[in-house]
C-alpha cells in the first residue's frame, strides 16, 4: 500500500539482493522505520518481538528466516535447526507453521548447494501468493458490503467494526478483514470503521487507524469495550476480522476480545465475518477450545502502556496498581456457532467442516 505516496509491502529484499527488509511495527504510529533482517536470529528476533506480526507475515518473515539461515549455512542440521528455531517464536498463527513445512519439504530433498536460491524463490512466491490471495478474499469480501450498502439510504454508509490488526501490515499487503474495506472503499462505496483499540498492545489503535488513515478511509478509534453497545445501537452493520489459527471445523482463533465481539454481535443479530487466507486453517484441528495453544505474552504488557508526551517523546507509563498480579492471554477461540460465514480466497464459506472441506479438499489431503 502506499505511505506518503511510496509503494510498501510489509517485507521485501534489500538492494543487495539477500538481506530482508521490514517495517518496524513496535514503532507505530509514533514512527515509520524500516529495518534489516540479515541472519537468522534477526528473523527470529523480528517475530518474538513483534516488529512483524500478524498470522501471514508471521509466516512469510519465517519463510525468508529460513533463506537467511541457508545462505549461512545449507546443510540438513542447519535447515532442521531453522525450522525448529523459528517454530518457537509464537505459538498460535498456525501461518507460521505452513511456510516451515512448505520450506522444508522443498528444500531437504536438494542439494544443500541449490538450498539458498530455492529458498528465496519459495519465499518470494510464499509472498506474492499472501497478496493474490488477500486480493480474492477483498473481492468476496466487497460483495458482502455491496449488498449492506444497497439497503442504506442516501448519504448513510456501511459502518464496519473491526478488531486488532488484520490490515497490510498484518500480512505482505493488502490485508485480510481490510482487503474488502479498502477495495469498497476504493470502489466508492460510502463506509466507516470502527477500530477496536485492542488492549494491551493496541493493534488497532496504534496499527490499524494508522493504515485506514493513510488510505482515507472513515474511522473511528473506540475502546474494546464499547462494541457491544454501538451494536445495540445499531451503529455497527457488520463486523470483520481476522484469525490466526481457524480448525477444520470453523472455530476461529484470533486476538483477545474477539469472542466478545461475536457474543455481542450474535445478540444483536449483527452479521460476524471473519476474513482468512487458506494457509491459516488447521487442518489437522476439531476442537478450537481444546487443541489451539493460547500464546500467553508478558504482563508488562498489560501493567504498562507507551505513547507521546505532549512534549514530543515516546514513553512508557505503568498503569496498574503496583503489587498486583496480571495475566495476558492473547487470543481467544470464537466457536464456529457465532460466525456468519468464513471469508477465503475461495469465496465466503458457512463456518462448518463441510464447508471448509468442499471448498480445500487439495489443502485437506496435502
Ligand atoms: C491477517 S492477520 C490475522 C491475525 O493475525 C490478527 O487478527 C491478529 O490477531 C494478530 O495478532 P498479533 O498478536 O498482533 O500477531
Amino acid at each position: 500500500m502506499n505511505v506518503d505516496g511510496q509503494k510498501y509491502r510489509t517485507i521485501w529484499l534489500a538492494e543487495d539482493g539477500w538481506a530482508v527488509e521490514i517495517i518496524d511495527q513496535t514503532r507505530f504510529p509514533h514512527s515509520f522505520e524500516t529495518t534489516r533482517l540479515e541472519n537468522l536470529q534477526d528473523a527470529a528476533h523480528a517475530i518474538r518481538s513483534m516488529q512483524v506480526r500478524g498470522a501471514p507475515l508471521i509466516g512469510a518473515t519465517a519463510a525468508y528466516g529460513i533463506c537467511l539461515a541457508l545462505r549461512a549455512d545449507a546443510s540438513d542440521v542447519s535447515l532442521m535447526e531453522a525450522c525448529s528455531t523459528l517454530l518457537e517464536t509464537r505459538p498460535t498463527a498456525v501461518n507460521l507453521r505452513w511456510a516451515l513445512d512448505l520450506m522444508r519439504k522443498a528444500l531437504l530433498p536438494l542439494h544443500p548447494e541449490e538450498r539458498a536460491a530455492a529458498a528465496y524463490t519459495l519465499a518470494n512466491q510464499i509472498c506474492d501468493e499472501d497478496i493474490a490471495t488477500n486480493m480474492a478474499i477483498g473481492l468476496h469480501g466487497a460483495e458482502i458490503i455491496a449488498n449492506i450498502a444497497r439497503t442504506k439510504k442516501a448519504g448513510e454508509r456501511v459502518n464496519i467494526l473491526t478488531h486488532c490488526n488484520a490490515g497490510w501490515l498484518a500480512t505482505v499487503d493488502m490485508g485480510t478483514a481490510t482487503a474488502p474495506i479498502y477495495m469498497s472503499h476504493d470502489g466508492g462505496v460510502p463506509l466507516h470503521v470502527w477500530v477496536d483499540e485492542t488492549r494491551p498492545r493496541n493493534q488497532g489503535a496504534f496499527l490499524t487507524a494508522w493504515e485506514l488513515g493513510k488510505h482515507g478511509v472513515p474511522h473511528t478509534v473506540i475502546v474494546d469495550n464499547a462494541g457491544g453497545h454501538l451494536m445495540q445501537q445499531g451503529e455497527v452493520d457488520l463486523v470483520i476480522v481476522g484469525t490466526d489459527r481457524t480448525t477444520a471445523t470453523g472455530d476461529v482463533c484470533n486476538k483477545i476480545g474477539t469472542y466478545l465481539k461475536a457474543l455481542a454481535a450474535k445478540d444483536c443479530g449483527v452479521p460476524f465475518y471473519v476474513a482468512l487466507p487458506s494457509p491459516t486453517i488447521d487442518f489437522t484441528l476439531s476442537d478450537g477450545l481444546q487443541q489451539i495453544p493460547i500464546e500467553e505474552r508478558s504482563g508488562d504488557e498489560v501493567r504498562a502502556m507507551t505513547g507521546r508526551t505532549a512534549a514530543g517523546s515516546v514513553e512508557t507509563i505503568e498503569i496498574v496498581a503496583s503489587g498486583s498480579d496480571v495475566a495476558n492471554p492473547a487470543f481467544d477461540v470464537t466457536p464456529a456457532r457465532l460466525i456468519t460465514g468464513l471469508i477465503t480466497e475461495r469465496g465466503v464459506l458457512e463456518a462448518n467442516g463441510k464447508a471448509i472441506a468442499t471448498a480445500f479438499p487439495d489443502r485437506i489431503s496435502a
